[in-house]
């Protein structure tokens, strides 16, 4: 049986590509745990700069395996997997110290879009489209999309994307704020990595730092993101990367990070 989930580390870049292209990249158990796992391993492994999240085929991921789902439903804790895999998977995209990158190569729906939502970038294939689904099979919502789309496009569209779950072309999200970079279909594999390795060989310090404090602030008031810009700042301005820098700033060259 081929790997549901495929994982790669190369010259600081982590690749986890979601690998059930005949089942449109649907979260079956195995997936899920294999998924989880290679977050976790890449959130951990310090030669990891940035991590790569994509799949093959024409989806991206359309979510829980409902054909998986409903042989579980006559079991005691059908809905246990949120606490197993769901939110662990969402845990480790979103609380790793270093950027992660989505591949939208395709549709993302259910999970799949709280997945693509989670990263904190996002490379977005014209072809590619999103559908919050949850309703659509009478559930409410996991892999933090009630806390991400409004965030991102605000809670009136959130509520209306809910609500009423339909497919949102790639174009359409990109209007309302959910695409960083909308690309050509056959470009989209080159393009999320070329991103992904820019990031993987930026001052990984500073990226963490900059994630840490954007999570922490759509939290708190001005004043205690104001307190924790300057904790993380003064990090950010102890580390190595940031003399190498400034010192290729004022020699007019490019600088050469070595992530820390
Ligand atoms: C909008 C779609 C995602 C894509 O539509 P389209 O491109 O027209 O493709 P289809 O013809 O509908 O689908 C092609 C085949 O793929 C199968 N399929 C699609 N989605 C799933 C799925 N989630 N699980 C299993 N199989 C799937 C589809 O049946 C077709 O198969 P056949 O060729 O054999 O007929 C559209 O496909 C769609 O709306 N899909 C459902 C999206 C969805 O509801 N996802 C699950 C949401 S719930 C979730 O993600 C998380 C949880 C968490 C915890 C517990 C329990 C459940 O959910």
């Amino acid at each position: 049986m081929a790997d549901t989930v495929l994982y790669e580390v190369s010259d600081g870049l982590a690749t986890v590509t979601i690998n059930r292209p005949d089942a449109m990249n649907a979260m079956n158990t195995e997936a899920k745990v294999a998924l989880r796992d290679a977050l976790q391993a890449a959130g951990a492994d310090p030669a990891v700069r940035a991590v790569l999240l994509t799949a093959t085929g024409r989806a991206f991921c359309v979510g829980q395996d409902l054909k998986e789902h409903v042989r579980s439903l006559t079991g005691e804790d059908a809905m246990r997997t949120v606490r197993e895999h769901y939110n662990p998977i969402v845990r480790a995209i979103t609380g790793m110290p270093k950027p992660v990158v989505a591949g939208v190569n395709g549709v993302a729906a259910g999970a799949g879009f709280g997945f693509a939502l989670a990263a904190d970038y996002r490379v977005v294939a014209d072809t590619a489209s999103f559908n919050t689904s949850f309703a659509g099979v009478a559930l409410s919502a996991d892999s933090g999309l009630s806390w991400t789309l409004p965030r991102l496009i605000g809670a009136s569209r959130a509520a209306d994307l809910m609500l009423f779950p339909r497919s949102l072309s790639a174009a359409e999200a990109h209007e309302l704020g959910l695409v960083n970079r909308l690309v050509p279909a056959a470009d989209l594999a080159a393009e999320a990595e070329r991103t992904a390795r820019a990031l993987a060989e930026g001052p990984t310090l500073a990226y963490a730092s900059i994630k840490e404090a954007m999570a922490y602030g759509s939290g708190h008031t001005l004043a205690q993101a104001l307190e924790k810009e300057d904790e993380l700042q003064t990090r950010a301005g102890a580390s190595e990367d940031h003399r190498i820098a400034v010192e290729a700033f004022l020699a007019k060259e490019k600088p050469k990070y070595v992530g820390r």
